[in-house]
Formats: C-alpha cells, sequence, structure tokens
C-alpha cells in the first residue's frame, strides 16, 4: 500500500478529532478497521495520528515562530496537514523530510487551494533547513517551558507544579508522551495464564509477566488483541495493572454481596467476579443504559453469572441496600489526568473547570455509597486521575464527616514490590513514570 494514503488517512482522523471533537482511540479503529490498510501502515496512522496530539503543543510552538501568518488566520484544514507534518520532522526519522514537505503540499492543494499549498511548502521547508537549532522556549520560566516541551496545557503544568516537586512533575509529564504497555487481565475461571500466553505467541504477540498482579500479562506487537479466537472465548479481558489492583484492595470473598455503583464498563466487576470464583453477588450500576449493556456483553463472553446490573444513579440513596453489603465500590466518574499517556487528545479536551465539578459529584456519590457498607464491611474509593482534589481531599472531607469509617492499611492486600508509600494510611497513589501503569488512588475505608 502507498504510504502517501497512510499519511492522508492520518491527516483525515486527525482533523476528525482536533476539529470535530471525535475521540482518537474510536475514530482509529474505525478507520484502521474499515481501511484496506496493511499491518505497518496502520501503526504509521496510529503513529502520526497518536503523536501529533501527544505533542501538539509544541508543534504548535514551533509552527508559531516559522509563519508569517499569525495563527487565528489559517484555516483549520491547513493548520491540520502543518501539524501533521511537523510532527513528522521533528519527531519521526522513518519518513525524509522531502518526502513529507511534498505530500503536505500535495494534501494542501487537495483540502485547501494553490495559495495554502505555497504557504505550506514555504513553511514546512523553512523547519526542515532549522530543525536542529529550534530547541524550547527559555527555561526561566519553568511553567511554560515544561508545558512547550512535553505538550501540556499550561493551566494543568501550574497546577502540577504546586502539587508536586519540579523534577516529579517534569518526569509525569515526560511519561506521559510514552506509548503505554498494553495488559490483559486472564480470567481464571476460564483458564490459566499459560495456556493464554501460548495461543498468544502462536499469533506472533510477545507477551511477559504483569509487573504486579499474577493475572496480569503484558503484550506486545498486536493493534487488535480483540479480534483473537481466545477474547471471544472469554479467555482475558484488556485492562491496566492499576485498574486490577483496585479489585485487589477490595479483596472481595467467594460468596460475598458487592455493591459497584459506577461500574460501567465492568471491568473491575467482572475482575471481582473472577477473584469470587464467580459466587456470591455483583450489583453493578451506572447512569447509562448502553453502558450497562457493555457489562452484561463482557460477563457473558467470560462466563460470569454473578453481576447483575442495574439503572441506578450512584447520586440517589437505595433504600433496599442500607446497612448490607461486604463492600462498596465507587470508581468514581473523574477527570481522567492518570490517563495522558493512554489517551492523547484528552490533556486539550479537559478544562480546569471539568475538575472543580467533578470533586462535588465525587463527594456526593461516595456519600451515598457509604449507607450501603455492613458494619466491618469495606468501602473502595478509586479513580483514575492526579489530582489531589478529587482524591485524598474527597477522602479526607468524607472522614471528616462520618466517623463511622476509618482507613484501612492496606499493605497486605498490594503486592510486595509496588512502591506505595502510604498503604499503611490506607490509600494508595499510582504514577506512570514511577510504577509504569496508569494514574490511578485507591484508597480503602472500613466501616466501624
Ligand atoms: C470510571 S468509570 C467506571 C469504570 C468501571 N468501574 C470499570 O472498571 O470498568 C465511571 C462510570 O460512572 C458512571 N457514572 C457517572 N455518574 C454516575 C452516577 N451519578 N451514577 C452512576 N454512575 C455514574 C459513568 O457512566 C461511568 O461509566
Amino acid at each position: 500500500m502507498d504510504k502517501s494514503w497512510a499519511r492522508e488517512e492520518a491527516y483525515l482522523i486527525l482533523s476528525k478529532v482536533i476539529s470535530r471533537g471525535a475521540y482518537s482511540n474510536i475514530e482509529i479503529r474505525k478507520k484502521l478497521n474499515s481501511s484496506g490498510l496493511e499491518k505497518l501502515d496502520k501503526a504509521l496512522v496510529t503513529e502520526i495520528v497518536n503523536g501529533t496530539l501527544r505533542n501538539m503543543i509544541y508543534i504548535d510552538w514551533v509552527l508559531s515562530k516559522f509563519s508569517n501568518i499569525k495563527e487565528e488566520k489559517i484555516s483549520a484544514n491547513i493548520k491540520n496537514i502543518l501539524r501533521c507534518g511537523v510532527y513528522q520532522i521533528m519527531f519521526l526519522d522513518k519518513i525524509p523530510d522531502s518526502a513529507v514537505c511534498n505530500e503536505s503540499v500535495e494534501l494542501a492543494k487537495k483540502y485547501g487551494n494553490i495559495g495554502s499549498s505555497k504557504f505550506v511548502n514555504g513553511l514546512l521547508r523553512n523547519i526542515v533547513r532549522n530543525k536542529e537549532t529550534i530547541g524550547y522556549p527559555d527555561k526561566g520560566k519553568l511553567a511554560e517551558y515544561l508545558s512547550v516541551k512535553y505538550s501540556h496545557p499550561a493551566w494543568l503544568v501550574e497546577k502540577w507544579l504546586k502539587d508536586f516537586e519540579d523534577k516529579f512533575t517534569e518526569e509525569l509529564m515526560k511519561s506521559n508522551n510514552d506509548v503505554p504497555p498494553l495488559t490483559i487481565r486472564i480470567n481464571k475461571l476460564k483458564t490459566n495464564k499459560q495456556e493464554v500466553i501460548d495461543d498468544l505467541e502462536g499469533h506472533g504477540i510477545a507477551c511477559s509477566e504483569g509487573l504486579y498482579n499474577e493475572e496480569a500479562v503484558s503484550v506486545r506487537g498486536t493493534s487488535s488483541i480483540e479480534s483473537l479466537e481466545i477474547f471471544n472465548k472469554g479467555f482475558f479481558s484488556v485492562q491496566d495493572e492499576s485498574s486490577m489492583l483496585v479489585s485487589k484492595v477490595m479483596n472481595p470473598e467467594s460468596g460475598s454481596l458487592i455493591i459497584d455503583v459506577c461500574s460501567a464498563p465492568g471491568g473491575k466487576a467482572a475482575h471481582m467476579a473472577e477473584l469470587m470464583d464467580n459466587k456470591g453477588l455483583i450489583i453493578a450500576r451506572d447512569i447509562h443504559q448502553h453502558k450497562l449493556d457493555l457489562i452484561n456483553k463482557a460477563c457473558s463472553r467470560l462466563g460470569i453469572n454473578i453481576v447483575k446490573t442495574q439503572l441506578f444513579d450512584a447520586l440517589s440513596i437505595d433504600k433496599a441496600y442500607i446497612g448490607v453489603a461486604d463492600g462498596v465500590l465507587v470508581d468514581a466518574p473523574c477527570s481522567g489526568l492518570g490517563l495522558l499517556r493512554r489517551k492523547p487528545d484528552l490533556r486539550w479536551k479537559k478544562k480546569p473547570d471539568d475538575l472543580d465539578s467533578l470533586s462535588n459529584i465525587q463527594y456526593e456519590i461516595l456519600k451515598s455509597a457509604s449507607l450501603y457498607v455492613k458494619k466491618g464491611g469495606a468501602l473502595i474509593y478509586s479513580t483514575c486521575t492526579l489530582n489531589k482534589n478529587e482524591n485524598i481531599e474527597i477522602v479526607k472531607k468524607f472522614l471528616a464527616a462520618n466517623d463511622g469509617f476509618y482507613l484501612d492499611n492496606i499493605e497486605n492486600l498490594i503486592p510486595q514490590n509496588l512502591y506505595a508509600p502510604d498503604a499503611k494510611e490506607g490509600y494508595l497513589e499510582l504514577f506512570p513514570h514511577i510504577h509504569n501503569t496508569d494514574g490511578f488512588f485507591i484508597a480503602r475505608l472500613i466501616k466501624r
């Protein structure tokens, strides 16, 4: 297949994501499943789309340094063609710069006009001539320097510089630009780890042990693991190791009653059912019916029948379950700042206001959910974000108003090799640059 076609596909996906707010992972999957691209071309499309999105603030900074036309006067199509071009020039070795310039010019003729194609030609060739000396903004203005160098929005960099040490913030941002590992969770109800590894390796997929969880396997060399027969047979689920640790911290006993108040698409509910040997009852709730359907589909694939889905708003109180659950999981809707390396478009879709509104909802959900926990039962609060106001601050606020709960030492529930300095205090934080997992927060509270 012609490489230029792959790069045009990348530009079209990128335009949809940037200009029309589509989700990059969904658009990439849709396009690649329907196109006749070969494996290597698919990898190139994915790399250009995700790489451009990950590095967009830096790319726009480079463009602004060399463009003689103000950014707001450049049409969206031309801006996106330029962004793809600059990404390939600055970050990819495998495509000659001259080919990138020529193809960007052709795209500009097709999706712009002759005038804009001349502008693209001049601008990109100028960047190619100067690419070794472009550099970054002055390090003296640390927030601006980090924001441009690692392409994170300035408001987020400023926030993290307040919450964490400078070096910690830089390392976190750097690792957000890495391609994350793909991890699967073996379903012990149907198979064992070796059987899955043998099958995957037979398909040319490289496997290695997970870092922390015995049921985890890290896989490389595939973009379509969910199309394999053993996936359809329910032998495994795709899940990051951070998410697996939530169910470990719940530590549900076989035969127990668990209420998962924000459960779709059901990754943790299914994992808890596997840990419970499919015995007991897990009530899995969400406010979206179409998302509950995903849980039912996953459970039926995995051979799980103890998960009962219910459409229910976690902000409401269900009197039928007051004080009866052995465990309640609040895997709260959150700003998702722990997923920036997995979802490259998230960093510029989030706005600072989103964070404040979420923390109120999270607190209210935790308050309602706590009512279902029986004496001695566990209340787990988790998020996939790195924002203290949505994490430990929510737990502290809850404890200040509810002395019937206390934070429980989780040292014996988590793997020995997991760096978790706050485990004794009842919670843990995971960071991509420290743990090589998604960013996560998990706390375990017990009802007195
Ligand atoms: C972080 S996700 C849960 C992920 C899930 N626990 C898993 O492991 O697959 C948060 C979920 O909360 C749901 N949600 C948001 N607000 C809710 C509410 N008020 N009541 C119930 N569910 C809610 C969202 O639809 C979303 O599916």
